[in-house]
């Protein structure tokens, strides 16, 4: 929130940025395929590139993390994954649910990623009595009347949501009554939930949409740089008196 006099960007914890802290699983993702080609150090040009970010904006973003790296040798890869985790809180091992045992949440639970990254899935949970019991991923799916039990024994606070949009806010109210604080939400609907929870949508359909919108505009930027070539190429449509 902003504070006093000077408009200030919305901040977290620790006075750093929202916007500054959606970047940094961009710098560790960099960072970490750095890390494990063995790569000591890294120039903040070559770091921003590879996060495709501007090396202005990753210099501002680390000195929110007092890192500052060395002139003419860059920062210390080993060090940053290890400030940037600890920012992001991954040195700590997350349980998570998934909740919504379909197409999109047996990719969910069949994805690597999530326990590379500190995220342990914890329960998958599915409202199909004929679900119940069948593994996903080596993990015995269980049913919606186990939700709050499941929650609790296994001290959960991320919960993912993978149900059709219909039944996406009476889990949302489930899980949070239950103890989640922090929603992830693949269903296309909009969740209404209370302060101190937080929640992430993804929506492939809008980067899609977001992208058809950026090709019909180049289609059009296309369009009329060669109404403008005219039919001869590189000679004007209409040509000078
Ligand atoms: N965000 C994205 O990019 C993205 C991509 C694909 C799908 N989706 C969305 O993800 C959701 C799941 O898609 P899908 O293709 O896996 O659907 P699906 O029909 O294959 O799976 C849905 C699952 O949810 C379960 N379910 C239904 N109601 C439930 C409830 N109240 N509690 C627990 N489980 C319940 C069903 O039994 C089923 O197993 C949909 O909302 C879809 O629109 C989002």
């Amino acid at each position: 929130m902003a504070t006093g006099r000077n408009h200030r960007p919305a901040t977290r914890s620790r006075g750093i940025p929202e916007a500054t802290v959606a970047r940094l699983p961009l710098y560790l993702r960099a960072l970490t395929a750095l890390s494990e080609r063995s790569v000591p150090t890294v120039s903040s040009e070559e770091l921003a590139a590879a996060a495709g970010v501007n090396s202005a904006k990753l210099r501002k973003d680390f000195s929110y993390l007092g890192s500052y790296g060395t002139r003419g040798v860059g920062y210390d890869v080993e060090y940053l994954v290890y400030q940037i985790s600890r920012e992001l809180g991954l040195t700590q091992d997350w349980p998570v649910v998934i909740v919504g045992i379909g197409n999109l949440g047996a990719a969910l639970a069949n994805y690597g990623g999530f326990a590379s990254r500190g995220f342990r899935v914890a329960a998958l949970i599915d409202a199909d009595p004929a679900m119940a019991g069948k593994p996903v991923a080596g993990i015995a799916v269980q049913h919606t009347d186990e939700l709050e039990r499941i929650i609790s024994d296994n001290g959960v606070s991320i919960g993912v949501i993978a149900t059709p949009a219909g039944a996406a806010q009476q889990v949302c109210e489930r899980l949070v009554a239950a103890g989640v604080t922090s929603i992830l939400n693949f269903a296309p609907t909009v969740l209404s939930v209370p302060d101190g929870v937080d929640v992430r949508k993804v929506d492939l359909s809008i980067e899609l949409q977001i992208l058809a919108f950026h090709e019909q505009r180049k289609a059009g930027e296309e369009a009329e740089a060669s109404a403008r070539k005219g039919p001869d190429g590189d000679m004007p449509a209409v040509m000078p008196a």
